[in-house]
């Protein structure tokens, strides 16, 4: 299932998918859709599976809703028992509140959940060279891919580390799954903590990301053993509440964004087909049209620096209040953490004032993506658009800067969601709209929809 967009005269790029890959398919005149609903293709991979295929070998088959109708329509055997909004329930502007109360901590199930048998759990000691190295493993092969299955997610290592220890992490949140035959870790969910307002609310939560099972163990119902498990180490702490996004559409988005990507390469990313040569354009035109230059416009603008952290934080802290969903920094370091440049990993700048003050921040994260199949190149190097602060500048210059920087960084690709104040820039800046959602969920909490230009969170 593929959808164009072409944006102003932009080559259209993005498939349907989490975090934003894509790939341009100009599908103007291409008629009308005759792609079957996800019923029938889950039904179709099922009949199949009876029949003893391999259905692991099949192409990756989207049979969950990538949109809101598409989303209507279906019943969730899983979420459905879950403490989250319905489908098509409109939550007013005056509720703002956990769904559920909040489970006495004796009262918490104490007994893991079972697993199928053959497998069980096990926390991955992401300080154990061996441990985080099967983990990366396990997401490089298994983790988020496109609808045509052209690209998948490649986070780095040290990323993983990055993301999944910030300060306040608990071993038992990095919850993996092994099979008792050979040891192999097969499946994964993580969780941070991290306080979030929503709208007037600041509320404990943990943030979910990383959930990933084994190609050869899809579509057995793993993924719900995991989300309750996950559930129920966070409740016994005391946190009833996350936060997550997700390419798929299930009950029920507080909002729904939209990647969008700003070529840098565009040679090698029309060579990979993340991208096409749109029409009337030539190769060196198209080059010619994203061309940046060396040097960034906003005056001392530089790399972030531990020192910088206290104002850093306060400059953070209050631009966040602009928004309806952000993240709620508790101290210096858990900014730090966040925001402390660490390469192939977190790039962040700052401008500083010649009072000395810090005006300005800007920062990116680096997520590279594998490439399948392809003879020339093996990944396309992307940088994700992270936090930010225009003060002093307008955020079009401060975001140029960030392309540039980017840029020099050898990156092919940069992509940002149409969140913060992100989409009023992007025609100016020569970002293409992508063709997948992202959609921003909250767990246990009811509120009203947001748009994307209210989100202020942004998740790895
Ligand atoms: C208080 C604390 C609360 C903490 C928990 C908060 C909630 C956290 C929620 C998780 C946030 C994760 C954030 C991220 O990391 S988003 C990234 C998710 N990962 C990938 O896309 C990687 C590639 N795919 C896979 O590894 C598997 O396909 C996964 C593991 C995704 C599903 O495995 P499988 O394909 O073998 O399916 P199943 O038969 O076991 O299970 C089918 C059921 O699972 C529901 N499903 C499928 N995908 C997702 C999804 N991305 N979020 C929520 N639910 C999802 C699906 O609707 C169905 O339920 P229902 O339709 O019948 O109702």
């Amino acid at each position: 299932m593929v959808h164009g967009h072409s944006h102003d005269g932009a080559p259209c790029q993005g498939h349907g998918h989490d975090h934003g890959h894509g790939h341009g398919h100009d599908h103007e005149g291409a008629g009308g859709s005759s792609h079957r609903s996800p019923q029938d293709v889950a039904m179709l991979v099922e009949q199949l599976r009876l029949a003893g295929v391999d259905v692991s070998t099949l192409p990756n088959i989207p049979t969950a809703p990538r949109d809101m109708d598409e989303a209507r329509n279906k019943s969730y055997q899983f979420w459905s028992t879950q403490p989250v909004p319905q489908m098509d329930e409109l939550v007013p502007a005056d509720v703002n509140c956990a769904i559920e109360e909040n489970i006495p901590l004796d009262k918490v199930r104490a007994e893991p959940f079972s697993l199928p048998t053959g497998f069980r759990w096990s926390n991955v000691d992401l300080n154990d060279e061996a441990q985080l190295n099967e983990l990366y493993n396990l997401l490089t092969k298994n983790y988020v891919e496109d609808d045509d299955s052209m690209f998948r997610f490649d986070y780095s290592a040290p990323f993983l580390k990055w993301a999944l220890q910030v300060p306040g992490h608990r071993p038992e949140w990095h919850c993996g799954v092994r099979a008792d035959s050979n040891n192999r870790l097969l499946a994964f969910i993580g969780a941070v903590p991290q306080v979030v307002r929503v709208y007037d609310k600041t509320v404990k939560m943990v943030e979910i990301n990383f959930l990933c099972v084994h190609k050869n163990l899809r579509s057995r119902r793993v993924a719900p053993v995991l989300i309750r498990e996950i559930t129920r180490r966070v409740n016994i702490t005391g946190i009833f509440q996350a936060a997550f996004t997700a390419g798929i559409v299930i009950p029920k988005p507080v909002s729904v964004c939209r990647y969008y990507h700003r070529s840098l390469n565009p040679r090698k990313l029309i060579d990979v087909r993340f991208s096409h040569l749109s029409q009337k354009m030539t190769m060196a035109r198209t080059i010619k049209l994203y061309k940046l230059p060396e040097e960034t416009v906003t005056r001392n603008l530089r790399e972030m620096t531990q020192s910088d952290v206290p104002q850093v934080f306060k400059l953070l802290t209050n631009s966040l209040k602009q928004y309806s969903l952000a993240p709620v920094f508790s101290d210096d370091q858990e900014l730090a953490h966040a925001l402390i440049p660490r390469k192939g990993v977190v790039y962040s700048y700052v401008a500083e004032n010649h009072n000395g003050k810090i005006t300005d921040l800007v920062s990116f994260y680096s997520l590279p993506s594998t490439v399948m199949g392809h003879t020339n190149h093996k990944a396309i190097y992307a940088a994700y658009l992270f936090y930010y602060v225009a003060g002093s500048v307008s955020v079009k210059q401060l975001l140029n800067d960030a392309l540039i920087l980017a840029n020099k960084e050898k990156f092919d690709v940069f992509n940002a969601l149409d969140l913060m104040h992100n989409e009023k820039v992007f025609s100016d800046l020569k970002f293409g709209k992508g063709d997948g959602n992202l959609q921003y969920y909250l767990y246990n909490w009811k509120c009203a929809d947001m748009k994307p230009s209210q989100i202020g969170l942004v998740l790895q």
